[in-house]
């Protein structure tokens, strides 16, 4: 798949399926519109092109707001995107200028002219151009004037499947990753950088592989523990089994929000290493012992719990 940081460095298709969306998780109901446009492009021997807008708007009018969290970030989106097997993804920045394209200019200048667009796919309520202006009646009005045809996902297609960005979001708040994994089709996944910690974990017996995430908007799931499936990233070596911690440490007196994995069956030093971890069950929430052995037995408990649901 090749991918673009902005529509300007495309080169214009002969025969382009295109399809524009956020496209957040990558879900159910985004998995069956992007197959219907990977089929669609090869019965008519084109290619098939996602639009998507990175940063959002949001984040560029107000970096200092930090309540918009998404469930993949742009890197896992482009991957989930990938084995998809799209052809083009165009990750554009949402800019001002963008936002205050006429739709018409929106579909002469973007679709037309810059991706060479023979057939799009679209949700019946995408909307776009200034002030979302644009929709699927518009594109159907402009079609035979640039020659390209206009696909409809209609709503009962979109109910059929039943799954939203808002619910996984919702889901994941909760701290129910088996829902996620329910509307994504794969369980939700964390990537980052194994950071030290106060490296008390492996006095208790249990190494914790402290996890830092590079983007801040990316959600993380409910305080809590959970049953995980780790791996090296970007190169796997296997899936390991492990439990996952997602708190403030209450125990110790921590403060900040931290991520912590214990690798079952592993005695490896992995600082400095990029991991995925997969969130699979949760398996209760966070809570303050009275002493560190309590926490301790506790947490031997949870792994015996947590082999259990891994088994
Ligand atoms: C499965 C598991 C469950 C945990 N549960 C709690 C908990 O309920 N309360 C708490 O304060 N800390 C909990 N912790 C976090 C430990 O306090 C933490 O891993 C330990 O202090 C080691 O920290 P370190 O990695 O900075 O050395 C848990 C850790 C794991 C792996
Ligand atoms: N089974 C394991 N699970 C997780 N990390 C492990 C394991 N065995 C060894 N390690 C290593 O030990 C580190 C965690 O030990 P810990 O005492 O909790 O220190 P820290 O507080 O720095 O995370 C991990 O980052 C990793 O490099």
């Amino acid at each position: 798949m090749k991918v673009y940081k902005h529509i300007d460095e495309f080169q214009k298709l002969e025969t382009a399926v295109v399809t524009i969306g956020t496209f957040d998780g990558v879900h159910l109901g985004h998995r069956k519109i992007i197959s219907r446009l990977v089929e669609e492009a090869r019965r008519v021997n084109g290619e098939s092109v996602i639009l998507t807008f990175f940063p959002h708007p949001r984040m560029i009018l107000h970096p200092e707001d930090q309540s918009l969290k998404l469930i993949s970030t742009i890197e896992e989106k482009r991957e989930l995107i990938e084995q998809l097997g799209v052809d083009h993804l165009i990750v554009t920045p949402f800019t001002r200028d963008f936002s205050n394209l006429s739709p018409d200019n929106y579909i002469k200048q973007i679709l037309v002219d810059k991706i060479g667009t023979k057939k799009i796919i679209i949700g019946y309520d995408h909307h776009f151009g200034k002030d979302r202006a644009g929709d699927f009646a518009k594109l159907q009005e402009c079609a035979p004037l640039f020659g390209f045809s206009v696909e409809e996902i209609t709503e009962e297609d979109i109910h059929d499947v039943a799954v939203s960005s808002t619910k996984v979001r919702q889901a994941l708040t909760m701290g129910d990753v088996t829902t996620a994994q329910d509307f994504l089709g794969y369980p939700f996944h964390l990537t980052g950088l194994v950071i030290r910690g106060d490296q008390i974990g492996r006095t208790i017996g249990f190494p914790t592989a402290n996890l830092f995430l590079e983007e801040t908007y990316k959600l993380i799931p409910a305080d809590g523990i959970y049953a995980v499936m780790v791996e090296e990233y970007p190169v796997s070596k296997g899936l390991l089994k492990g439990m996952g911690y997602i708190g403030t440490r209450p125990t110790l007196n921590g403060m900040s929000r931290n991520i912590e994995i214990n690798i079952f069956d592993f005695d490896k030093d992995i600082y400095g290493q990029n991991i995925r971890v997969h969130f699979l069950y949760f398996l209760r929430g966070d809570m303050k012992f009275h002493s560190l052995q309590k926490l301790t037995d506790q947490i031997s408990q949870d792994k015996l719990a947590v082999m259990d649901l891994l088994r």
